[in-house]
């Protein structure tokens, strides 16, 4: 059985942000603190080692204390150009993904994704969970995966691939959702608008 150590976090904060305006989504406060910073003191714990992807203000991740790498493919291709930049500075076994935006997530992921992974021999563990309208979808951001993934993903991003979930697809995945009784319904629940930052403000 694998541990936190064998883990490496990345922080996915490379977006465009641009249903919150165009700003830079990871540097936007919540409770006071900016969210990236909260995604770092929630992942940390449960990582041996955690890499921050942003592709704007370099710098002002870099202050929060992890290393910073932007993206290696260009022109905002999105989450996977994320994965890459991870699996490409991963040291671990295992790379777990996690987006700026979602700062309730839970505090038990890491764990219970490389759980699930190790006890179906899979190659990708990803979460899934209830949504507000009552049904459970994967949560595609959230994906622990093999560092061995690398050359999969290389070819598949250099053939034009962008879908998370077309990638992930081509391997033994495993789905691990978080609605058991105690789970935090709204563990998942994400910032894309400014509202959104603030309603996700005032949960309990
Ligand atoms: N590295 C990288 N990450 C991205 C890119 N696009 C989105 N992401 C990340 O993927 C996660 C989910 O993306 P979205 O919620 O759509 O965030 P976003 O793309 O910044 O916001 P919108 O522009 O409003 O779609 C977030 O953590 C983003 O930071 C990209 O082009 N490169
Ligand atoms: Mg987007």
């Amino acid at each position: 059985m694998s541990d936190k150590n064998d883990v490496t976090g990345v922080i996915l904060a490379g977006g465009r942000g641009s249903r919150m305006g165009g700003v830079d989504k990871g540097l936007q406060n919540f409770r006071g603190m900016p969210l990236a910073l909260h995604t770092l003191m929630r992942l940390g714990p449960q990582v041996g080692d955690v890499l921050i992807n942003a592709n704007r203000n370099l710098g002002a991740y870099e202050s929060f204390g992890a290393q910073v790498w932007p993206d290696g493919i260009s022109d905002f291709a999105g989450p996977l150009a994320g994965f890459l930049v991870g699996l490409e500075h991963c040291e671990t076994e295992y790379l777990v993904t996690v987006p700026c935006d979602t700062p309730l997530f839970p505090q038990d992921l890491v764990q219970r994704l490389l759980e699930a992974l190790e006890r179906d021999g899979a190659e990708i563990a990803m979460a899934a969970a209830r949504e507000e309208d009552g049904n459970v979808r994967t949560q595609p951001v959230f994906t622990l995966m093999k560092r061995d993934l690398l050359e999969s993903l290389v070819r598949f991003t250099h053939a034009g691939g962008r879908k998370i979930d077309a990638w992930t697809a081509q391997h033994r995945t495993v789905v691990v959702p978080f609605d058991r009784e105690g789970d935090d319904p709204s563990a998942f629940f994400n910032a894309n608008t400014l509202a959104e930052l603030h309603k996700l403000e005032q949960a309990p």
